[in-house]
């Protein structure tokens, strides 16, 4: 599914260094959706080979690049779940082993199935959620609704379709031990991206966040590991204002699709997927309060360098209340007459 002169051109290209991109791309205030899309694979070289995976598992150039493509054209086009919000993903996770060190607390094959896992962790998504799926009888709640985490099972499953495509198996020179072990962390790390599942550990990752982290723990390995993906799944809130804002217009007008689907097939949709009745500044208010914030405090308590992340998630849940204050001044003016240019 992918053009070889693409892949060769992408194989032979020499890859830049992160300056490349920008003199602040392994800081966590840039916002990686600068990089054009179309340079988005060529920027994945730029990560990969400056995390040391390239030499470290002995992955062939023309693998990579088979692989890389592979996955960037598994994505659909949905207004936010698509490969630019992978992409995304997989900087912050380059960011946070870079900037927290992680190799000091994780082993190096978990680190590099925790970064592959962020560029696939949402292959083939919709733009509708797990409860829509069970909702429409769609042919994924058929395979995967008994166990629950529908798309996520999905992702995975679309995952090892592509490591066992010819030409794209870039664990192909692991030992067989390595080899099992890496797609078995990516199992885990990708059906970790499931907001039941996040919901359901986060007690976990906050009472191991106040004793003290133990590398040698397996337990304490895995919740970090799911800390971090969750963490990067979420990375658009801790950006500037206006990324915030432009990835909340994605994110409701993937909703709001969703609750017109949800209407054909004659159901009411939860509010926040309803376009008539949703107040978006409320609803992202209970997001950071009940979702993001939580993530963020907890990965502050854990690495001292999460601060300036935490703090801009906070700046942006200021936003999104100044915004609500103006909405009421004006007596109940609805959120869409509101234009939320600051
Ligand atoms: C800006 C932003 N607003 C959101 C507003 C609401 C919700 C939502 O699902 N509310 C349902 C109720 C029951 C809690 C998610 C939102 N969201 C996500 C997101 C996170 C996910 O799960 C992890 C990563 C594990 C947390 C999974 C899917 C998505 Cl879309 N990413 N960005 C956003
Ligand atoms: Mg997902
Ligand atoms: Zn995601």
């Amino acid at each position: 599914k992918v053009a070889s002169e693409e892949v060769q051109e992408l194989a032979q290209s020499e890859i830049p260094p992160p300056s490349h991109w920008h003199p602040n791309f392994s800081k966590f205030n840039y916002p990686p959706r600068e990089v054009p899309e179309d340079e988005t694979p060529l920027c994945c070289l730029s990560m990969f080979e400056d995390l040391g995976f390239i030499s470290r598992w002995r992955i062939k150039r023309d693998t990579l690049a088979r692989f890389i493509l592979m996955v960037k054209r598994g994505y659909r086009n949905p207004p936010y779940h698509n490969w630019m919000h992978a992409f995304a993903v997989a900087h912050f996770c380059y960011l946070c082993i870079k900037n927290f060190k992680l190799n000091e607390y994780m082993e190096d094959i978990e680190l590099f199935a925790l970064f592959v896992s962020c560029l696939c962790h949402d292959i083939d998504h919709r733009g509708t959620n797990n409860s829509y799926q069970v909702a429409s009888k769609s042919v994924l709640a058929a395979l995967y609704s008994s166990e629950g985490a529908v798309l996520e099972r999905h992702h995975f499953a679309q995952t090892m379709c592509i490591v066992n495509t010819e030409g794209c198996n870039i664990y192909e020179n692991l030992i067989s031990k390595d080899y099992q072990h890496v797609l078995d962390l990516m199992r885990d790390i990708i059906l970790a991206t499931d907001l039941a599942h996040h919901l359901k550990i986060l007690k976990n990752i906050e009472a191991m966040a106040k004793d003290k982290f133990e590398k040698t723990n397996l337990k304490h390995r895995k919740l970090l590991l799911c800390l971090i993906m969750t963490a990067s799944d979420l990375s658009d809130q801790t950006k500037p204002w206006d990324s915030t804002k432009h990835i909340a217009a994605l994110i409701y007008n993937e909703f709001f699709s969703q609750g017109d689907l949800e209407k054909s097939l004659g159901r009411t949709p939860p509010e926040m997927m309803d376009r008539e009745r949703a107040r978006i500044p409320d609803l992202q208010i209970g997001f950071l309060d009940h979702i993001a914030l939580p993530v963020y405090r907890v990965l502050q308590d854990l690495f001292v360098e999460a601060k300036v992340v935490h703090n801009t998630v906070k700046e942006n849940h200021r936003h999104w209340e100044k915004i609500c204050a103006l909405i009421k001044l004006r007596r109940g003016g609805s959120c869409e007459q509101m234009s939320y240019e600051q």
